[in-house]
């Protein structure tokens, strides 16, 4: 057969195997194709591509030198160990909680949870006071106890996240909504249980990222940004998965066949290390509201930008880590999370020199 004749078997063994019906099932987020096209239309956010080299090399040595892997996610203080349902509800009502601590108060007055003889701000607040909750007896990560109205009330919540100072979490009443809106769906299509979700999506990351998306609002971190309509950054739905492939170390309810498919979490942390590092360039009179801890309202260009070029750049960054590392264990979850972590360790030692930006909403 001359090359420029078709392999007749080929394409019928492909037409019988990989029908477009298949391909087109392949489950989907669309977030890293959004935040390539706001990367591509972005004015006052660039890339610098040096630093994006320079941290790639950083990352990959200092991943590979803290044996980063799906095993720290469980050396955190207070993050459930239990490898059963009692985790996987754990980290739905966590991820359903999972944004916007950042204080206008400085570090003495800002809202704080106190537990175990440790005063937990930030993220660290958030599963401290669920733990709490549990060893007070409040069914904290039931949705059981979401729907009863009787028994989970604003008031509640609001002993829950009791602060050791004089600030209250954030948006509480948001949070209370969040729950709430869960437990309507929980009841009405699966049967009370997170877990149905997750044996929906059939071990499919990207499906129960799209599920969490499709089903609840609180969920739906989608924004209009230019020509489209809805970029979808979905940060909480995915990290609620990544999370459930890291708690479970990618088996039983974390095994997940396509979860190098997600992106990093389009928050706030991830975007100041990025910025900090010299990767994420902004224009001077963004870079002025960003030191100078203007807020920035949810859905303006500017954040829209932050968080789209954030996206972009580790998906670069993965790029050349494995351009250089074919064979790397690494996918964006565990560069998110180390760069979390990196930024974390930094705000410790006292280095947060650049603040990251302040926008208060429910997304992140
Ligand atoms: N992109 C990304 N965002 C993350 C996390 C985490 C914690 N994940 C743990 C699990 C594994 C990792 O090793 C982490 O230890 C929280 N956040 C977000 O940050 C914000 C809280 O910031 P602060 O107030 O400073 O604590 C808030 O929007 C929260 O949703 C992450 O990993 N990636």
């Amino acid at each position: 057969m001359s090359d420029s004749e078709p392999d007749n078997d080929l394409l019928d063994f492909l037409r019988q195997h990989f029908s477009k019906a298949s391909i087109a099932s392949v489950p989907e987020t669309k977030v890293l194709e959004g935040a390539e096209y706001v990367y591509h239309n972005s004015i006052d956010v660039a890339l610098d591509s040096q630093s994006t080299i320079a941290a790639a090399a950083m990352i990959y040595e200092q991943m590979q030198k803290k044996q980063y892997s799906t095993k720290t996610w469980q050396s955190h203080d207070f993050h459930p160990q239990a490898l059963d349902a009692s985790t996987v509800d754990f980290i739905f009502t966590m991820d359903l909680l999972n944004f916007s601590f950042w204080s206008e108060n400085d570090e003495e007055e800002r809202f704080a949870i106190e537990y175990q003889g440790k005063r937990c701000t930030g993220y660290k607040s958030l599963v401290a006071a669920l733990q709490r909750a549990l060893e007070e007896g409040i069914p904290i990560t039931s949705s059981d106890f979401w729907q009863s109205e009787d028994e989970c009330t604003i008031d509640v919540l609001r002993h829950v996240f009791r602060s050791a100072t004089a600030e209250e979490i954030p948006l509480l009443r948001e949070r209370f909504d969040c729950l709430q809106e869960a437990g309507e769906v929980l009841y009405e299509k699966y049967q009370c249980s997170f877990t149905k979700c997750i044996e929906a999506a059939n071990h499919s990351a990207a499906a129960l990222v799209n599920l969490l998306a499709e089903n609840f609002t609180c969920f739906n971190d989608v924004f209009p940004y230019e020509n489209r309509k809805n970029v979808r950054f979905l940060k909480r739905a995915q990290i609620c998965v990544a999370d459930l492939w890291a708690a479970f170390d990618g088996k039983g309810y974390g095994e997940f066949h396509d979860i190098d498919g997600l992106t990093i979490f389009a928050d706030y942390r991830v975007p100041q290390i990025l910025n900090s590092l010299g990767c994420l360039w902004y224009s001077p009179l963004l870079q002025s509201a960003v030191n100078q801890k203007k807020v920035i309202e949810s859905g303006h260009s500017w954040e829209l930008q932050i968080r789209g070029c954030s996206i972009w750049c580790v998906e670069l960054i993965r790029r050349e880590i494995l351009r250089k590392h074919p064979d790397a264990n690494i996918n964006a979850i565990l560069i998110d999370f180390f760069l979390y972590d990196l930024m974390k360790e930094r705000e410790a030692a006292g280095q947060e020199d650049i603040p990251h930006h302040r926008t208060r909403s429910i997304w992140y």
